[in-house]
């Protein structure tokens, strides 16, 4: 087994209202293909917690390795490159640019890598919108998609540079129950299939319990 994700005694404090600790030595790790809900009471940490595993926030106390790099001490820049090659993002909302069509958001993290030609960039989204059962709606403007039909092509998006690690704010948080277990089969097929690696921060009980590991957390830590 691989470890793509580790923390090292992570702490973070907030000062406003009053100094408080939000997270108290979360120590994690996270292997290769793994689906890991982190599940927790409201206020318990989870966003926080989600903030440092996805490097957006650096200003906290204890180590994160992500795919064997030391991210902790690292320049803004390099987060933000690190970023976009190894972390896909799925929010609740999906901040797809209503716009462009479907093809275009979810090319547009692989056009910012550089790694690719257009040509390429084109292929690969098409190949992931496939994967979504998306790509017969590939040259829609997103906005004329369903609610379900766009939290596919954000996931199409998140995948388009094969991310280490795929980070979900409560992916499904805005979908019917329908479409819930779609997201969630799709999500269950990448760690399957493909080997990806997912975390997400769910309130879904049910979601929670059909992913491979629950980490709860209360008032800033791991429970277990
Ligand atoms: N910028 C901030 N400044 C001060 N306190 C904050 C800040 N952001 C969050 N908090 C507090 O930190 C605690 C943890 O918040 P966090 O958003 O991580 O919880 P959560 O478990 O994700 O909650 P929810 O399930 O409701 O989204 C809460 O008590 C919250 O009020």
């Amino acid at each position: 087994m691989k470890t793509v994700l580790k923390t090292h005694k992570i702490n973070k404090y907030f000062y406003e209202p009053e100094r408080f600790q939000v997270l108290k030595g979360i120590d994690l790790s996270v292997q290769k293909g793994e689906f890991l809900s982190l599940v927790g009471k409201s206020g318990c940490g989870k966003s926080t917690l989600m903030y440092v595993l996805s490097t957006m926030d650096t200003d906290y106390e204890g180590d994160l390795e992500i795919n064997e790099t030391r991210l902790t001490g690292k320049k803004q820049n390099e987060l933000a490159k690190f970023r976009n090659e190894h972390i896909g993002f799925i929010f609740q909302f999906h901040f797809l640019l209503p716009e462009f069509t479907a093809l275009q958001n979810v090319m547009l993290p692989a056009m910012k890598l550089g790694k690719y030609s257009k040509a390429e960039v084109e292929e690969r989204a098409y190949e992931k919108l496939r994967i979504l059962g998306m790509h017969d709606q590939a040259l829609k403007a997103s906005s004329k998609l369903s609610g379900g039909q766009q939290q596919r092509v954000a996931i199409a998006r998140a995948l388009i540079n094969d991310p280490t690690v795929i980070m979900g704010d409560e992916p499904t948080g805005n979908l019917d129950s329908y479409n819930t277990q779609v997201v969630f089969d799709i999500l269950k097929q990448l760690t399957r299939e493909f080997g990806q690696t997912i975390i997400a921060v769910t309130h879904d009980d049910e979601f929670a319990a059909n992913t491979d590991r629950i980490v709860e957390m209360s008032d800033g830590s791991i429970l277990s």
